[in-house]
């Protein structure tokens, strides 16, 4: 395949994906996109932890080769304006697996996420985000380790879909006029107007992943969250829909959270994943007082955001979530965070939501030794309290480090490893 800008590595194997699965040599290419603000602060960080961890593990038998891959205001300067090259879809199509740093997306104007679009451009309907403690992160809640949960959040669709019309603007008012003729609906004359689609495709391949990932993980329950008591037919079809998989497609593993009072005494039995449901506000205060009681969670996509940010808080806050844009047969690992604009270019932040969001690619492609490293060295480090400013706000005595002099930590903790 042709690139006009992107430069694939002269060594290196593309993965591919055989029969549903990934093929992985030694060498695999992986792409990687620097992204916006603070990308250029965490993404070179991250990247020296990556292969000093790959070195260690493997010992030189096995390496990746990075594929610089643009978009946002990198690509802008590289293709003439352009924040979203189609080249850079292409590429990551070639590759399967590629990770990037955040985007920025610019509020109540100026063009659509690029998150967004790239999630629907390429169909990665499941972002996924893990959500667990690591012993000597800073945590409000007393009890941080029983937070282990995984978010599996609809990624294409609901109010992220893009069907919004401005308020004033022609397109708003011929809407307005078919709600209120056609369908008798009734709203102030200068509403904004937004639709929500939330689909039965969407909401049980989600779902579907989900009890699945629930299954190959050995994980106990899954949790549709909702607000259907308010959205009944987007909301509240969710929830339906997302029962329906588990009832139809894995009947023979999951138990409804009335069947396991009724037929268990509220025992689980080996074997069988719950799956339950809970309304999206009453979610927040559970994850917070009783976070023990939920494993996997399945949300749409506003909700996912909000949760995710939410849950983060618990286990250390932005610098640590880590996460993915998955479809079937490609993935986009990213940080949950976004580009922090103000701490730009200040080598300051935490880069491991990032750096974790690379341990879930090196799992993904099979390398799980790379993870594992990382992980161990992680909890050394913050262990002799060596942390980036936002846990050093939070833990007294630390010693505060820039994003690099963390990086080069925890590169000296795996070397010794
Ligand atoms: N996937 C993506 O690419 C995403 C992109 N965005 C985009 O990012 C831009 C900024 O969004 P905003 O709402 O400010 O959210 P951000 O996540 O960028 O930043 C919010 C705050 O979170 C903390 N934070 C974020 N990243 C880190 C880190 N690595 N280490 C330590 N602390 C961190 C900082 O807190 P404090 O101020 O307390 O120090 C920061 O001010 C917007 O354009 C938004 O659209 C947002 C989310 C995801
Ligand atoms: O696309 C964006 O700018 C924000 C996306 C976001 O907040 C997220 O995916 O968590
Ligand atoms: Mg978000």
């Amino acid at each position: 395949m042709g690139f006009q800008h992107v430069k694939m590595p002269e060594q290196g194997d593309k993965i591919r994906v055989q029969n549903g699965r990934l093929v992985v040599t030694d060498q695999p290419i992986l792409g990687f996109i620097e992204g916006d603000g603070i990308g250029v602060d965490i993404t070179p960080a991250c990247m020296k932890v990556w292969n000093a961890a790959i070195e260690k593990a493997y010992g030189g038998k096995r390496k990746v080769h990075w594929a610089e891959l643009y978009l946002g205001e990198k690509a802008a300067g590289i293709y003439d304006g352009n924040y979203f090259p189609e080249e850079t879809m292409d590429a990551i199509k070639d590759l399967t697996v590629a990770i990037k740093g955040p985007l920025t997306t610019p509020v109540g104007e100026g063009f659509r996420s690029l998150n967004v679009s790239l999630r629907q451009t390429l169909d990665l309907y499941a972002c996924v985000r893990p959500v667990k403690w690591y012993q000597g992160v800073p945590s409000p809640l007393k009890s941080p380790q029983d937070v282990n949960a995984v978010i599996f959040r609809e990624n294409t669709e609901d109010v992220y879909a893009g069907l919004e019309y401005a308020s004033g603007t022609e397109e708003n008012k011929k809407l307005a006029r078919f709600l209120r003729e056609e369908m008798g609906a009734d709203f102030f004359e200068d509403a904004g107007i937004g639709i929500k689609p939330i689909s039965a495709f969407g909401s049980k391949r989600l779902v579907r992943k989900a009890i699945q990932y629930a299954i190959d993980n050995n994980r106990s329950s899954v949790t549709l969250v909702h607000k259907g008591n308010i959205m009944k037919f987007t909301e509240g079809a969710f929830r339906k829909w997302g029962y329906e998989v588990a009832a139809e497609e894995f009947g023979d593993v999951t138990i409804t959270e009335d069947e396991l009072w009724e037929k268990y005494d509220g025992k689980q039995p080996e074997g069988k994943i719950v799956i339950k449901d809970r309304i999206a506000d009453i979610m927040f205060q559970l994850m917070l007082l009783r976070p023990a009681e939920f494993d996997v969670l399945a949300t749409m996509n506003l909700n996912g955001d909000y949760l995710s940010d939410s849950l983060a808080a618990e286990v250390g806050g932005m610098g640590i979530a880590p996460g993915a844009n998955m479809a079937d047969n490609v993935a986009v690992f990213e940080a949950t965070h976004g580009t922090a604009p103000k701490y730009a270019g200040q080598d300051k932040v935490n880069p491991s939501s990032l750096m974790f969001s690379g341990c879930m690619m090196f799992d993904y492609i099979g390398w799980p030794e790379v993870s594992k490293l990382i992980e161990d060295a992680f909890e050394k480090v913050v262990g002799e309290k060596v942390v980036t400013y936002d846990f050093a706000r939070q833990i007294e005595g630390a010693n505060k480090v820039s994003t690099s002099g963390f990086a080069d930590a925890l590169v000296d903790a795996i070397n010794k490893a």
